[in-house]
């Protein structure tokens, strides 16, 4: 029994799911317990460990090596893939992002979020690195962590007792971003501890987010205890969390969860950490309000409709142009509220 102040990330295989209905494993009453392992989930705490997911390790050690040869390069030859701000794809430079300002807050030192990172997504042309393997690697990786959010997807409309239809149909073109993290420090650079943010608090913009992370400890989540909690991927497993555009759809009955990233610090410097965080963000022009059957009897609808080109870009325009979001009061309260305050004071 869990009471409020217990904070605790479930752990859900979803093999029932993965392996589809010809097999034993995928049999109706063990896809029924997996959809209401993810409700509880999804309403208590909004992430969760996956295991049985199915994407190779070898992938995955792909993935990993792509990240460490790019994120090794000169830091003159990787400005060379910065694309324009209103363009979410290419090399993101320590300090030139702030992920607070997609929720409306400040950071009262003005300085800006350190991780570096590469995207590539649909939607939107991409920019690849010169090596060829890189953008092999990354391609294997995406098309695994798209078929594993969208068989998350499948689990959500039998969580939450809607038609499959209900996502399916808002994510055929679905806008899905793989954000490429690496959070580190110039060789020599020695910091105070207040003076740092690896990425600051924010919730994720779309639907659901697929998370790889390293072992070195850094991200760090929101509970309903209004305290912040480290969060580790277990073993073997990949890190879910819902997004805004699905706190909207379900009215509130699932959590997308506030979060951020301090890599701890030694001596004055910090050890170098890796994360990619896969978006599932739903097609552009898909109109987001809560599902009828999410409004309890004595609710409203808590949210206005958006689309999610609406949504999508008002956050961007917080994180990556530095115009702060005015239209996520919620989640700054949430961040105002909670013990410490926001990351960097
Ligand atoms: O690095 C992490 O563990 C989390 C990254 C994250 O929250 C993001 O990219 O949105
Ligand atoms: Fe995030």
């Amino acid at each position: 029994m869990h009471t409020l102040s217990d904070f605790f990330v479930p752990t859900i295989d979803i093999s029932p799911y993965v392996l589809g209905d010809a097999t034993a494993a995928g049999d109706g009453a063990a896809r029924r317990s997996v959809a209401a392992d993810v409700d509880y989930a999804c309403s208590t705490v909004g992430f969760m460990q996956i295991l049985g997911h199915g994407i190779p390790e070898d992938t995955v050690a792909g993935l990993a090596s792509a990240m460490d040869s790019f994120f090794g390069l000169d830091l003159a030859k990787k400005r060379t893939y910065i694309c324009p701000p209103e363009v979410n794809r290419g090399y993101t430079a320590p300090k030139s992002e702030s992920l607070s300002l997609s929720l409306g807050v400040e950071s009262a030192s003005g300085m800006n979020d350190y991780f570096e990172a590469f995207n590539v997504g649909t939607g939107e042309p991409n920019t690849w690195p010169d090596s060829t393997e890189f953008q092999r690697a990354v391609d294997e990786y995406f098309a695994e962590a798209a078929r594993v959010a969208r068989t998350l997807t499948t689990v959500f409309a039998d969580a939450l007792g809607v038609s499959p239809n209900t996502f399916s149909d808002i994510t055929g073109r679905s806008l899905d971003t793989l954000r490429m993290n690496n959070y580190a420090l110039e060789p020599g650079m020695h910091v105070q501890d207040a003076e740092l943010t690896g990425m600051s608090e924010h919730t994720d913009y779309g639907l659901v987010t697929v998370l790889w992370a390293d072992r070195v400890p850094g991200l760090q989540v929101l509970g309903t205890d209004r305290r912040w909690h480290d969060v580790q991927p277990a073993d073997g497993a990949m890190l879910v969390n819902l997004g805004d555009l699905t706190a909207r759809l379900t009215n509130d009955r699932w959590m997308s969860t506030l979060h951020r990233v301090r890599p701890p610090i030694t001596d004055g410097t910090i050890q170098r950490r890796r994360s990619a965080a896969f978006f599932h963000d739903g097609n552009l022009d898909a109109v987001i309000a809560p599902l009828p059957s999410c409004i309890e009897p004595g609710d409203v609808a808590r949210y206005e409709p958006v689309t999610v080109a609406g949504h999508i870009h008002a956050k961007l325009a917080g994180s990556r142009e530095g115009t702060a979001n005015p239209a996520a009061t919620r989640e700054a309260e949430r961040v105002r509220n909670a013990v410490g305050g926001p990351a960097v004071i």
